[in-house]
């Protein structure tokens, strides 16, 4: 506990405030990553704005986020109160969860099943087919890019996550993802909506100035209710008739132990953790890849670079892998420019501190709520030079770049740092991989004849940060690639898929694999009868 000579400590330096309201007037309701940076400029890395009595700590370098929310992550891993998410039905989720037992238990269930060494192990061939179902689709019907986009982020995650193959853009689980990226798009920044300054203004009716955003909260809160239930009961469904596919639901429910009021517990857990993989990773990771292709627009010669390195790397004759990811350093520099450049989350997810804290000789109270503005850290003259071009060979060691570090903080950091963040990193880079491999990314021309520049500053109009829309030309590189691309898709349908005798363990294996996964399935288990047939559309591997 502080004395009362160390409460005499000074607040960090903020700009001036209203009497009673403090700086609610500046606060805008949108792009408020740019306005905490434009702060930054003047009051430096460490903030203080006040709001109707709540204290509000900006960190606008890695510097600060560092020294405190990793550092002293004990005192700083609390979320504030987020009314709107409340309202949303999402409160018990893992990323609104308060520090706690509870927190800890969904944290460490979703760390395990989202860990590197899963990633690398088990994700990869669902990521390598959704890329390249991607890229053809994008091909064909480059006016759905924005579905298309989130369609594959969100089908990676209803694999793994709910054991379940998303097919088309109409299906139930797709739709359900749609619902809630577009909720949590126009959901208002998080922390700092009317609602979440004055929760008072939720139990006011509709019609009263202010409650706008707990009337939207309310009436969407059915979208999440559904994706909570939905996936839930069609894996239990399963599970009891044998016919579940491994997932992050199934694993959890089958270890369900036999005691009900125990499984009331753990099921209202694993039901919040599942629907959170949903709704923190399908925007987020479709989001980014918008910006990467408003990059390509914008800065051309990025990608025709990354492509000459594909083509020297990968050749024409394939489409790339994993494990070509190590030879391709410029499409490495690619991935980490476009989250520098414009992220999905640009002033992260608030945290709240535990206990009053000193830092630099600074007061940082109990109870603040703490936004680590990761906009103001990727955007640091003093770390990035030209920080609002898209560079990417600005990350390569002297003298093809300038060496600078890749960004710290997209993810966040401490103990909340998105425990998504290998998943997303693996599905970005395959999908930037497999459409520069395939797709030319151009300019459109509009009704005047000339190329359509697309705005560079994006909407940040809730928790996730967007492009503006903006048209492209996409068209196949060559015939051969396209040619190439139609196989791997065709040859992605004939999923081959095994049952280990003794776990639940499922793999997919494209066609081009089926004879060394047939060869090593034999070495592993001397008992089983293989069986297989390329003319067919499907076949069984059949253990005995
Ligand atoms: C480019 C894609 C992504 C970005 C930019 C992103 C960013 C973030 C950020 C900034 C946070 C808050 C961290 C903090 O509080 O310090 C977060 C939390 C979280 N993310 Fe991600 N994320 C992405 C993808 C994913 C994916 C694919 C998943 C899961 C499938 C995921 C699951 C989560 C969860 C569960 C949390 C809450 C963690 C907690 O509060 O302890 N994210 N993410």
């Amino acid at each position: 506990r502080l004395s009362a000579s160390t409460r005499r400590v000074p607040l960090p330096p903020g700009p001036p405030a209203d009497p009673v309201i403090g700086h609610l007037r500046l606060i805008p309701s949108a792009g408020q990553d740019i306005f905490f940076y434009e702060l930054s400029k003047i009051y430096g890395d460490v903030v203080h704005l006040k709001v109707m009595g709540r204290t509000l700590i900006v960190l606008n370098s890695v510097q600060a986020a560092v020294d405190l929310l990793n550092k002293r992550s004990y005192n700083y891993s609390d979320r504030p109160s987020l009314p709107i998410f409340n309202l949303f039905g999402l409160g018990d989720t893992l990323a609104i969860a308060n520090y706690g037992h509870e927190f800890r238990l969904q944290r460490s269930i979703v760390q395990r099943f989202l860990s590197k060494e899963k990633c690398e192990r088990d994700y990869h061939p669902v990521q390598t087919r959704e890329a390249q179902v991607l890229a053809e689709a994008l091909i064909v019907r480059p006016e759905d890019r924005l579905d298309l986009l989130l369609r594959f982020a969100t089908a990676i995650i209803i694999d793994i996550g709910y054991g379940h193959q998303v097919t088309s853009t109409d299906d139930p689980f797709f739709k359900m993802a749609q619902d809630s990226s577009h909720v949590l798009a126009t959901s208002g920044p998080p922390g700092s909506t009317p609602v979440d300054l004055f929760p008072i203004l939720q139990y006011l009716p509709s019609w009263i100035p202010g409650t706008y955003y707990a009337t939207f909260a309310r009436r969407a809160s059915s979208k999440f209710t559904t994706l909570r239930e939905y996936p839930f009961l069609r894996v239990m469904e399963q599970l009891a008739n044998g016919t579940a596919k491994p997932s992050f639901l199934a694993s959890q429910l089958d270890v369900l132990s036999e005691d009900p009021q125990e499984n009331a517990a753990s099921i209202k857990r694993i039901q919040a953790a599942a629907a959170i993989l949903y709704v923190a990773g399908g925007e987020t990771t479709s989001s980014s890849l918008s910006f990467f292709f408003l990059a390509m627009v914008l800065f051309p010669e990025c990608q025709k670079k990354a492509q000459e390195e594909i083509d020297s790397v990968v050749g024409t004759d394939r489409l790339p892998e994993f494990r070509d990811r190590d030879s391709l350093p410029y499409v490495e520099c690619l991935l980490q420019e476009t989250l520098r450049w414009n992220h999905a989350t640009p002033s992260g997810v608030p945290h709240k501190t535990l206990e009053d804290d000193i830092y630099k000789g600074m007061l940082i109270p109990k109870g603040s709520t703490v936004i680590a503005n990761t906009r103001s850290m990727t955007l640091d003259e003093t770390v990035y030079k030209n920080p609002f071009d898209f560079e990417p060979s600005r990350f390569l060691p002297a003298p093809a770049g300038r060496g600078e570090p890749h960004p710290i903080g997209p993810f966040g950091f401490g103990r909340r740092i998105c425990p998504g963040r290998h998943l997303a990193t693996d599905s970005i880079w395959i999908a930037i991989a497999t459409i520069l491999a395939t797709i030319s990314i151009s300019r459109a021309i509009g009704p005047d004849g000339k190329e359509v520049i697309p705005d560079a500053v994006p909407i940040a109009g809730g928790l996730t940060s967007h492009p503006k829309p903006f048209p492209c030309r996409l068209e196949s590189r060559t015939s051969a690639s396209l040619k190439i691309l139609r196989q791997a898709v065709e040859n992605a349908k004939v999923l081959m898929s095994y049952r280990a005798v003794d776990s639940l363990d499922e793999i997919y294996i494209s066609s081009s694999e089926w004879s060394q996964a047939l060869e090593k399935l034999e070495q592993a288990t001397h008992d089983v009868i293989a069986g297989a047939s390329l003319e067919g559309v499907s076949w069984d591997v059949k253990l005995i």
